[in-house]
């Protein structure tokens, strides 16, 4: 990895998480493959741009390029070198571009890699409407939800093997002779690991977030009627974490009406929980009663496309991979591959992702200054194709035009 730059620094993070931001931090990026080179470089310029616009010469990033994806594999024969796995740690903070994955075959996902071996066990991504977005919804303004993804583990946790292999036949067996469970000939198998600390971890950072902020509820979202025990005792476990460390801050749905009439109790966040499936259509018929929603990996990759098309599509979703001591940005979309390369697809996403990096590292100035000139650029009805069809009157740009006109209306 190399490092430029005369002011060029560390950024470094104390045992209790806290990080130390010198006013010109090296910051890792990975470009991402399909669409991720023309979004990166948008992104890159919005960034840049409000970084100058909000500190002029007094702040600077220093980007430091690490691999991964197709470039990585290209340059050095590896999908994911252990130098870009190192880097992320030495830089605390990174943001990337999507990698791919091919469908049931091939590499396991590079993403879910990234999360899994520098433990990022939260995945963090706020859904809120932008005045002017369009939006299949009558009242897109009402959500405003934040998911919190355990990242690390359940069907996610790459434990499967085909069917007719020899694992899967020697699981088979396995469950028949010491469970008298029979499974349908030919079956692939795949395990489910969900755990205590796991799901507490995820929780607490779920609640902390919620009290921080002064949002009223905190939701558990899991399929504990059908998966008793991975996804109830997701429910069991979370309600039992807040109500031990969070006890004189949150009280459970079922208190507010059992022992409170109906009203919490001021200055407590409701803890409440929802079956998945009826989460789905809750969101889209009650969003307003939804603050932050922690929830299994599987539950929170479709909840978290499912609420962005809520509030205009993936163009404009971002989102975080948060742990102890690192995070990594990213969009909640994927490579888009038939655009790859065309400068077309909405940067919105990843840039919003770097929103939500300046926040991280205390840089809410600038992280305003996206925010807003963003906001006005939709406004303004200056978007991408994705918008563009959906609207009105609008001026389709590019994806790179997109940037600069975010730029042009930063103050
Ligand atoms: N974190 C990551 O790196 C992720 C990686 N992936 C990987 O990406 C690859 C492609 O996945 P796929 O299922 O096609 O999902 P994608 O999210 O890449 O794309 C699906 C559709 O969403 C819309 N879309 C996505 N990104 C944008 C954008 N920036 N601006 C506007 N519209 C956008 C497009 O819709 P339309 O066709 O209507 O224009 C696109 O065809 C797979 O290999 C997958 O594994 C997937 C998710 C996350
Ligand atoms: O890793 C991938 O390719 C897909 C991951 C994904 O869809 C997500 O994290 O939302
Ligand atoms: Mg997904």
């Amino acid at each position: 990895m190399s490092s430029h730059g005369n002011g060029a620094a560390w950024i470094t993070v104390n045992t209790s998480g806290r990080l130390s931001v010198p006013p010109e931090p090296r910051i890792g990026f990975i470009e991402g493959d399909g669409t991720g080179p023309d979004i990166w470089r948008a992104t890159r310029i919005v960034l840049e741009g409000a970084v100058e616009k909000a500190y002029g010469t007094d702040r600077k990033i220093h980007w430091q390029e690490l691999l991964a994806g197709e470039k990585a594999l290209k340059e050095t024969g590896e999908w994911l070198p252990e130098e870009t796995l190192r880097g992320i740690e030495r830089c605390v903070v990174a943001i990337k571009g999507p990698l791919t994955t091919p469908v049931g075959g091939g590499i396991r996902s590079l993403n879910v890699t990234l999360r899994q071996v520098l433990d990022l066990y939260a995945c963090v991504r706020p859904v809120r409407y932008y005045a002017g977005m369009p939006s299949p919804m009558k009242h897109p303004e009402r959500v405003n939800m934040v998911v919190f993804r355990e990242n690390t583990e359940d069907v996610y946790a790459g434990i499967e093997w085909p069917a007719g292999s020899d694992e899967a036949i020697r699981i088979a067996r396995f469950l028949k002779e010491s469970f008298g469970v029979d499974l349908p000939e030919e079956s692939a198998v795949g395990i489910k690991p969900m755990s205590r600390l796991r799901t507490e971890r995820l929780v607490r950072r779920a609640v902390r977030y919620a009290l921080d902020r002064g949002l009223p509820s905190v939701t558990l979202v899991h399929k504990g009627n059908i998966m008793k025990f991975t996804e109830g005792a997701f429910r069991e476990w979370g309600y039992a974490l807040a109500s031990r460390e969070f006890a004189d801050r949150t009280v459970s749905e079922s208190e507010v009406y059992e022992t409170h009439g109906g009203k919490p109790p001021a200055g407590r966040i409701v803890v409440k929980d929802r079956i998945a499936d009826a989460m789905f259509q809750q969101a889209l018929l009650r969003p307003e009663e939804y603050h932050v929603l922690a929830t299994p990996n599987l539950n929170g990759d479709y909840l978290s496309d499912a609420l962005a098309a809520q509030v205009g599509g993936l163009g404009m979703a971002p989102g975080a991979n948060i742990g102890d001591r690192c995070a990594l940005f990213e969009a909640t979309h994927g490579t888009a591959p038939k655009y790859a390369g065309l400068d077309k697809v909405n940067p919105g996403s990843l840039i919003l992702s770097g929103v939500m990096l300046l926040q991280h590292i205390g840089w809410n100035e600038a992280a305003d200054c996206v925010e807003r000139a963003l906001q006005r650029t939709v406004s303004d009805k200056v978007v991408t194709y994705d918008l563009a069809r959906q609207m009105e009157g609008a001026r389709e740009v590019k994806c790179s035009e997109f940037a600069h006109a975010v730029v042009e209306r930063m103050d």
